[in-house]
């Protein structure tokens, strides 16, 4: 990754340092009114990879090397007023019910809880980990959200991955049924670092951290209502997280082409130093398919989904109409375009 202005606040060896003394961190965290997200899960369920690939640009084939987790890693993430919060990565072995671990003051200044569990192993274990933390959490804290990563599904075929989430799903809330807690809500996605499902799920979860998602929803609704544009994105180009999209439903495949767009341009940037202010990019595809990137902020990006040659497109549809009393039908043309 290019290292001249592409990263986020704090440095890893800084962090290891602070590291030193996590209870001593801890306490001085919990002055910090910024967001934070938890990442719990066993032991080699993919916590720390998670982490990696998305914040730092970690490859993920390098994970295989990354040692296990014995101290809370806290990271920050404050690139930009939009996206501003701290992931706290935990060991896989905490004991969140020793009495000297303060998980009360954990719980309370939390935004998010991630549950991390590995699809590709024997999750029973696992679920019994997800109830007693969630339990134990929701009862100090219950604006707390629930986030669910069914992880390592690249292993999996289409119809076993869709099996196991609805298997977990399911265990999951009959246990928090049992035992009462059926207003805690979970929400369940199904992740790998492999491909960009990691992203989209993150996305998600750092989105209902955002007090200002409605406001830009709106927004990017009348941009989109008023430009002839497809889809439009406002993307951390940091992570790939998208902060917020129009209300429009978003397919994965625009949203895998615009970070692809991002990887590109950020990598171009890199070579030549050139990401400022003023960086725009615009990349055509042979399907008539424009992607449009502009930045916002020195981090923020808004990244489109256009249509190309608006003008060429809008003469053929008014020939298709002069020609054939039927209006026209274009494949994959957006609303609002003709
Ligand atoms: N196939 C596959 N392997 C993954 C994925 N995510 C992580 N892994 C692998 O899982 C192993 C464990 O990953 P870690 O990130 O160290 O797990 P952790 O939960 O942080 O582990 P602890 O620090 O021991 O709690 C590594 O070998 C990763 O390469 C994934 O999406 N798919």
């Amino acid at each position: 990754m290019c290292k001249d202005g592409f990263g986020y606040g704090v440095g890893e060896e800084e962090e290891d340092e602070e590291e030193e003394d996590s209870e001593e961190d801890i306490s001085a965290a919990n002055d910090n009114d910024q967001p934070r997200i938890l990442l719990l899960g066993l032991r080699r369920s993919g916590k720390s990879s998670i982490q990696k690939v998305v914040f730092h640009k970690m490859p993920p084939s390098e994970t295989l090397f990354l040692e296990s987790t014995n101290k809370i890693y806290k990271d920050d993430i404050s690139s930009s007023s939009f996206v501003n919060f701290q992931i706290w990565d935990f060991p896989g072995q905490v004991d969140f019910f020793d009495p000297t671990f303060d998980y009360e003051m954990i719980f309370r200044g939390t935004g998010a809880l991630i549950f991390v569990i590995d699809a590709q192993d024997d999750y029973m274990e696992a679920l019994g980990r997800l109830h007693l933390t969630v339990s134990r959490a929701y009862r100090i804290n219950p604006h707390i959200n629930f986030e669910v990563f069914v992880h390592k599904v690249d292993g999996l075929s289409d119809d076993h991955k869709i099996e196991t989430q609805r298997d977990i799903h399911q265990r999951a809330n009959d246990d928090l049924m049992d035992a009462g807690l059926d207003r805690l809500h979970l929400s369940f996605y199904l992740t790998s670092i492999y491909d960009h499902s990691i992203f989209e799920a993150f996305s998600k979860v750092v989105q209902k951290l955002i007090p200002q998602l409605p406001t830009l929803e709106n927004l990017l609704n009348i941009f989109i209502s008023n430009s002839g544009i497809e889809k439009a994105f406002l993307f951390d180009v940091l992570s790939k997280i998208y902060v917020a999209t129009d209300s429009s439903p978003v397919d994965m495949q625009s949203y895998e082409l615009c970070c692809d767009m991002i990887d590109v341009v950020i990598d171009i940037s890199c070579i030549y130093g050139a990401y400022d202010d003023d960086s725009l990019a615009i990349i055509k595809m042979n399907n008539t398919t424009v992607l449009y990137l502009k930045e916002v902020t020195k981090f923020l990006a808004l990244a489109i989904h256009e249509v190309f040659e608006l003008t060429q497109v809008r003469r053929n549809c008014l020939e298709d109409h002069l020609d054939s009393p039927k209006a026209p039908v274009l494949n994959g043309t957006p609303r609002g375009l003709v």
